[in-house]
């Protein structure tokens, strides 16, 4: 579908890609290696401190859960789906990770999307640079991603599937999407994928409430008016100092829960609660990768956690994944539910506005600041800490 016409960015990349073929062995030419590193370029500012680099081999995860979510569809007993939402439970609170099969997003519908995603990326700088996101219009391209004041060894096309009508925190920034021209197909394909994760989001919602013990639909009403999930494609080149990058330093996801899709390459990290280990998740054909976020840590007075990840790259392979951030509305306040506090469970955060919380969060992505990027312990309550 990608390749039916040719606008003139698609006949530069497919002639850059095969000289860059059949010079393979002149790989060694600043220019060839650029392109074949996505237009990166390792400097000083990618560097990560000592104590945060990955090792040469991470250890395979063997105990991140495999859940097989087919009871919801299949028209289970009430008493399946009980069980499911326990398993989820248990996942989220001795993990924050899990991986889902039997989710019901059709495989042609993920094919779709990865495609689209690769015809992007190969596109040339100069059409990538088209799409570019900027301060005040923060959806499109970006190859210049910090995380926690290092630059990450990627680059990255983020879009919405509801463009909001006003900026989640007021002000001048616009929420549009930024479509490349001559990429056919690329829109629809990621359209129809994000419909079908915003789907899934919204059962995980529904097994996270019912582990909690709450109503189905307790979460639900967070996500009515402005949603502000968002939707990101991530490339990561080949890196020629895996041991000094990382694809994305150590963080938390601070919405209520990811959607990932990755590849066969590997390269997800995450933090073992156990041991505060590092280990890297298992790819697992057709499945997605959960993890809990901030927001369900503090909905849930820190029954759940939301884990420590980061990406480690490798010289050999690109990688390629799509996050699939849930996050509530602008308008939401987040705060642990009345339903699981008590006397006995006093609240471990003070309430904070999502819609304020995000934008700051955003403009932190552009800018080196000089303080650890706005962090959900922020709003811990200060008598409670340990
Ligand atoms: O690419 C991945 O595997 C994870 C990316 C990630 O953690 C993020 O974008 O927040
Ligand atoms: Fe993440």
């Amino acid at each position: 579908m990608f390749v039916d016409s040719l606008s003139p960015c698609e006949a530069e990349s497919l002639s850059l890609r095969s000289q860059h073929n059949s010079r393979a062995e002149l790989l060694h030419t600043n220019h060839s290696n650029l392109i074949a590193m996505g237009g990166l370029s390792m400097d000083q500012s990618f560097v990560q401190a000592p104590e945060h680099r990955s090792k040469v081999t991470v250890a395979e995860a063997t105990g991140v859960p495999l859940i097989d979510l087919s009871p919801l569809t299949s028209g289970d007993a009430a008493a399946a789906v009980d069980a499911l939402a326990a398993e989820v439970g248990a996942a989220s609170r001795e993990w924050g990770f899990f991986l889902v099969t039997g989710h019901g997003v059709p495989a042609e519908t993920v094919a779709r999307a990865t495609a689209a995603q690769r015809a992007f990326f190969a596109l040339p700088a100069e059409c990538k640079a088209a799409v570019r996101r900027s301060e005040a219009a923060p959806l499109g391209y970006y190859e210049s991603e910090h995380t926690k004041n290092v630059r990450d060894w990627k680059e990255v096309f983020d879009l919405v599937m509801h463009e909001p009508t006003t900026p989640p925190a007021g002000g001048e920034v616009v929420y549009e999407n930024k479509w490349p021209e001559d990429l056919p197909g690329f829109r629809e394909a990621l359209e129809e994928y994000m419909e079908a994760l915003e789907e899934l989001a919204f059962k995980l919602l529904e097994l996270l409430a019912r582990s909690l013990n709450l109503k189905p639909d307790r979460l639900h009403g967070f996500f009515k008016h402005q949603p502000t999930t968002f939707f990101r494609l991530n490339h990561y080149p080949p890196c020629p100092s895996p041991d000094l990058a990382l694809g994305v330093g150590r963080h938390k996801d601070p919405g209520a829960l990811t959607i990932l899709y990755q590849d066969d390459v590997g390269g997800l990290d995450v933090r073992r609660r156990s041991d505060g280990e590092w280990v890297r998740v298992r790819c697992v054909p057709d499945s997605f990768i959960i993890n809990v976020g901030d927001t369900m840590q503090v909905w849930s007075n820190d029954r759940y956690e939301s884990a420590e990840h980061r990406v480690s790259v490798n010289s050999a392979r690109e990688r390629f994944s799509m996050p699939y951030f849930f996050n509530p509305a602008a308008d939401a306040v987040v705060e642990p539910l009345g339903e699981l506090v008590g006397e006995d469970e006093p609240p471990r955060y003070s309430a904070y506005s999502w819609g304020e919380f995000f934008s700051t969060k955003l403009s932190g992505n552009y800018k080196k600041l000089d303080v650890e990027n706005l962090q959900i312990e922020h709003f811990k309550k200060k008598d409670l800490e340990a």
